[in-house]
């Protein structure tokens, strides 16, 4: 018997740097439930992400938009009730972080009754990662494409393919762990470029379409169970078509990255 349930054996941010500094891939899966949490723990994957992707996975909704602080938090408690191990970051949903101090109100009740131990946020708002670093929240960044930003984007596109937005984004990045984030996910953005940020940051870049030079992957649970059928996007894979099981799909998918084997170049841009 232990007294204190979350101590021990947890991964933590410095064994994650630690990961990145050996040149041990990450390997990360977004996770949403108690049963699924427990299975990608047993298996060994190291980062869950609790994803507002949930909007679209579990609410069926067309994009993240919907998803409140609430359903946030609420998801987040059931991920952390079943880890052991892994080390779990919960998404600020849309709106939910305008101002510093909006913010901090939201990423306590991720960490408070989500019982989360880093949130992360979409784009280089240093004003509130600042903020929320200062209040002891670790915080993740997320650069390239940034889903919440949809309807400005005009669509879920490649970014950073031009040379003038490819030194945006490589500035914010180094701005984002100027500001104190300890992790940055890189979502589809040429490899060049993902590799240029991981290679000039000292905080592990998870990539998501950015190539296999990133310190690790993620990919949406769902996508690569392949149940989101005709909607996975061109940079996941199915690794549920050579597995018997989806325990076995899920060690498929942490052996690929920790081996270097995906993303293949048929998954990066
Ligand atoms: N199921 C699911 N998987 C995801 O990876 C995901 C979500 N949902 N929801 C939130 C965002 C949206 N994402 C997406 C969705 C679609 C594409 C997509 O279809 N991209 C095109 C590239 C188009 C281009 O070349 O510019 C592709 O063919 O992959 C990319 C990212 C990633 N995230
Ligand atoms: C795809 C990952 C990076 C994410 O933000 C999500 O699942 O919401
Ligand atoms: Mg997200």
């Amino acid at each position: 018997m232990t007294l204190y349930a979350d101590t021990g054996k947890t991964l933590s941010i410095r064994d994650l740097l630690t990961m990145k500094q050996a040149g041990e891939k990450i390997s990360c899966l977004t996770a949403y439930d108690a049963s699924f949490a427990a299975l990608l723990d047993h298996v060994g994957i190291e980062l869950l992400l609790v994803g507002d992707s949930l909007g679209m996975v579990i609410q069926g909704h067309g994009s993240t938009l919907p998803v409140t602080i609430q359903d946030m938090a609420y998801h987040t408690r059931c991920v952390t009730s079943a880890r052991r191990r892994a080390f779990v970051i919960a998404d600020m949903p849309f709106a939910s972080y305008a101002s510093p101090q909006q913010a901090l109100t939201n990423a306590a009740l991720l960490m408070q009754t989500g019982n989360a131990q880093m949130v992360k946020l979409e784009g280089a708002k240093i004003d509130v990662i600042e903020f929320l670093v200062a209040q002891g929240i670790p915080v993740c960044g997320h650069l390239g494409l940034l889903p919440q930003s949809v309807n400005r984007i005009g669509g879920y596109k490649v970014q950073g393919r031009e040379a003038g937005q490819a030194q945006q984004i490589l500035e914010d990045a180094l701005v984002v762990e100027q500001a104190g984030a300890g992790l940055l996910v890189l979502e589809c953005v040429p490899a060049m470029l993902a590799e240029e940020i991981s290679r000039n940051l000292t905080i592990p870049v998870i990539g998501i379409g950015a190539g296999p030079a990133c310190d690790g992957q993620v990919l949406v649970l769902y996508d690569m169970l392949n149940i989101t059928a005709g909607n996975r996007p061109r940079f996941s894979k199915n690794f549920m078509a050579e597995a018997d099981s989806i325990e076995e799909a899920v060690r498929r998918y942490h052996h690929a990255v920790k081996t270097r084997l995906f993303p293949a170049p048929e998954h990066t841009y």
